[in-house]
């Protein structure tokens, strides 16, 4: 085997092992032996680098710091969500999306308490990475987003894709952080959230390596040379690619269906490993998201349904959404 081969054999088989540990949570080696390729791929490619590929996964160890963030146009508009904080509400979203398109099919996901990043896949290669900014203008925070181990370097096909997912921190990972920099009397993190957001936002690649950052992937923004009908088509497709892709995505005939749907993530949500601030109401058919449009800062087929702000643990486990 030439040392073009070795270090290719190493890149494909340490990206398959980083899937199965972080995005399947379904290790097949031991950490050690992980290791022992991870340190024999960065030798060879410290002797030979005319053999690194963008995708090689030392590139998740974080390179040099930078001076400052280069401001990257989107490619497509990151748009915000409006908001529902009733039934009612969410029952008018439902007549308004009806008497346009009709009977329709709804998603409902969690709504991650993090800061959403926008990927673009070019032939499969994961090549630049921002954050949302003011939904037209980001940061390229892509070196920053390689270290985050449950973003794919490579997808499984070789695609021109354009993804959004929303980057958080698990609670017990902000937790520890935040006990370190107690220790360290640095300043605190308030939530999860700007944990999050700072891990990403920081010069140091090498320090946004080590804050434990995840992902889940939640809207495809655009594809070349697939044809896909459905929001949940769309989500199994990213799944099948590589992506972590949220783990709740309830299918739902109607908004009776969503509001019960809401209704259980309530009493679910303080269990997760990670911060919610809503759930998400989409419709599922694309050709009636295209035919719904949008605002000017919001689509018409989706809507964010906002908790009541947290009371201290009273009896509310089953209250109805009023
Ligand atoms: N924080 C989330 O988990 C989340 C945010 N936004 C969306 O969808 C928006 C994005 C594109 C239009 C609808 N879905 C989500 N799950």
């Amino acid at each position: 085997m030439t040392i073009e081969e070795r270090i290719n054999e190493l890149r494909d088989k340490l990206n398959h092992h980083n899937y199965m540990y972080y995005v399947l949570d379904r290790p097949e080696i031991p950490d050690y032996e992980y290791d022992m390729m991870m340190r024999e791929l960065i030798k060879l490619e410290e002797e030979h680098p005319e053999f690194k590929t963008p995708d090689s996964p030392t590139q998740r160890i974080g390179g040099e710091p930078i001076k400052e963030f280069e401001p990257f146009t989107h490619v497509v508009v990151m748009q915000s969500l409006a908001n529902a904080f009733t039934e009612g509400e969410l029952r008018d979203f439902d007549r308004r999306v009806r008497s346009s398109v009709g009977d329709v099919e709804y998603v409902v996901e969690l709504k991650i308490d993090g800061l959403s990043v926008e990927l673009i896949y070019e032939n499969g290669i994961f090549t630049i990475g921002s954050t949302r900014g003011d939904g037209y203008v980001g940061e390229n925070v892509t070196n920053n987003l390689k270290t985050i181990k449950s973003i794919p370097l490579r997808l499984k096909d070789n695609l021109n894709l354009i993804v959004r997912g929303e980057v958080f921190m698990p609670r017990a990972s902000f937790e520890k952080l935040n006990e370190e920099r107690e220790l360290n009397g640095e300043s605190l993190f308030a939530n999860p959230r700007n944990a999050a957001a700072g891990s990403l936002r920081q010069l140091n690649p090498k320090i946004t390596a080590k804050r434990d950052l995840d992902i889940f992937v939640f809207n495809l923004q655009r594809i070349e040379g697939v044809e896909l009908k459905t929001h949940v088509e769309a989500l199994e497709f990213l799944k099948e690619q590589g992506f972590k892709v949220s783990p709740h995505l309830k299918k739902c005939k109607n908004i009776d269906e969503v509001i019960e749907d809401i209704n259980y993530i309530r009493t679910i949500r303080d269990s997760l490993p990670y911060d919610t601030d809503g759930a998400v109401v989409k419709v599922n058919d694309l050709e009636k998201r295209e035919i719904l449009g949008s605002t000017v800062k919001d689509p018409r087929w989706a809507i964010a349904f906002k908790y009541p702000a947290e009371r201290q643990k009273t009896k509310v486990k089953d209250i109805i959404v009023q």
